[in-house]
């Protein structure tokens, strides 16, 4: 799939942009805080319905303005698909072929995108809350029911967490809401969970081979899933609504105790090592990189080969951050196939290779002019 035309109506500081991009590599130029991300941002917007960077929606609306709008020509399947995402006080809408979607979930995959951007690089070294959001955002774009289950275990994770503190206090003797809640929280930990497993096994397949590669057969990457409950990865989701059930009732006294849930899926986290140790503290920032790269190129077949269609890359500001060996390790698994962003302030960094056959855009104050139009 890719994205043919992008029009912004006063987001961030475009105020009116109409562009038309190539269905290869498109390098976008421009100094520092000309609008480069803030192009990136869009593209990833009309894909997640929400921003990458912030989650307060009121920051992507130029200043001067009370709404934003991001309209994106795409093709998919031979199908060209009109998508609009607009922004306002009042909320955010979604439409696919004009018509407007009212659950996220219908909306969410219209329209595939994997970014890697300079934050990226913090996979693996930042804090497991990153990780997580990692698994269940690639996992919502590939299959729009975690979304689902995932929205409505985050709230009943807020119901239970404010119970469980006012057992701890004492001011509730409630204990059968408890049951309830934990009953209806087990229920879509149990399907989290599992799709995750489904998911990390893909992400292995991929991501493994890709590593080697990329690390010239010097490094193998193994990707281990560190669960709050003692589970295999082979379990089923009735077996892991089982060893749920069990562990809540064997920490009920504890988590009363401490007034908040202490097990399921909000508190796991993804594990990488590199030759048998732990990247996360033993690593060089050389292999943090290479994972990170490695994960992000894994996700690109790992949705080819859920949705059909090589989803669109978006690479802000991390290419010229890549020695030449990885920029065409790159450039040699998209070959071509995987519409192209390349986000920088200097083409200098960037390989030659990739340069030859990209269609170029200068970006500055918000206006972006491609070189073979201007
Ligand atoms: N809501 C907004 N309304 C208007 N302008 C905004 C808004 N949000 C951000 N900006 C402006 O956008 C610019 C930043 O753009 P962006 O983040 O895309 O920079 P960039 O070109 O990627 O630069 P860098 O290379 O430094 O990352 C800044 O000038 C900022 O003031």
């Amino acid at each position: 799939m890719h994205i043919e035309q992008l029009k912004l109506t006063n987001y961030r500081n475009y105020e009116a942009l109409d562009i038309t991009f190539d269905d290869k590599v498109n390098v976008i130029i421009g100094e520092n805080a000309q609008g480069k991300t803030n192009l990136m941002e869009a593209i990833y917007v009309l894909s997640f319905t929400r921003s990458h960077r912030t989650m307060r929606e009121k920051e992507l609306i130029r200043w001067d303005s009370d709404y934003a709008t991001i309209e994106g020509r795409i093709t998919k399947r031979n199908q060209s698909i009109p998508l609009q995402i607009s922004i306002s006080s009042k909320g955010k809408k979604a439409k696919i072929n004009h018509l407007e979607q009212h659950r996220l979930s219908d909306y969410i995959g219209a329209v595939n995108v994997v970014m890697f951007a300079p934050e990226d690089l913090t996979i693996v070294k930042g804090s497991p809350q990153i990780r997580r959001r990692f698994m269940d955002m690639e996992l919502g774009q590939i299959q729009p029911t975690y979304i689902y289950h995932l929205s409505q275990y985050q709230k009943i994770l807020k119901q239970r967490n404010h119970l469980l503190k006012q057992l701890q206090r004492r001011s509730s003797v409630d204990e059968t809401m408890l049951d309830v809640l934990t009953d209806q929280l087990v229920e879509h930990a149990s399907f989290l969970l599992e799709r995750r497993f489904v998911y990390l096994d893909l992400l292995r397949k991929w991501a493994g081979p890709i590593h080697e590669g990329i690390s010239r057969n010097l490094e193998n990457l193994e990707i281990q899933y560190d669960a709050t409950i003692k589970v295999s990865e082979e379990a089923n989701k009735e077996k892991i609504t089982t060893i749920y059930q069990d562990s809540f009732k064997n920490i009920r006294e504890k988590e009363i105790e401490r007034g908040t849930t202490l097990v399921g899926p909000h508190r796991d986290d993804l594990l990488f090592f590199v030759n048998g140790k732990d990247v996360q503290t033993y690593g060089s920032q050389g292999q943090q990189r290479t994972t990170a790269l490695s994960i992000k190129l894994a996700e690109i077949e790992l949705i080819y080969q859920e949705v059909g269609e090589y989803p669109i890359l978006l690479l802000d500001d991390v290419l010229s951050e890549l020695d030449d060996y990885r920029q065409s390790h790159l450039l040699n698994t998209i070959q071509g196939k995987v519409q192209t962003f390349v986000s920088t302030t200097n083409v200098d960094g960037i390989h030659h290779e990739t340069l030859k056959n990209a269609e170029l855009f200068y970006v500055h104050q918000g206006v972006a002019t491609n070189t073979k139009e201007s």
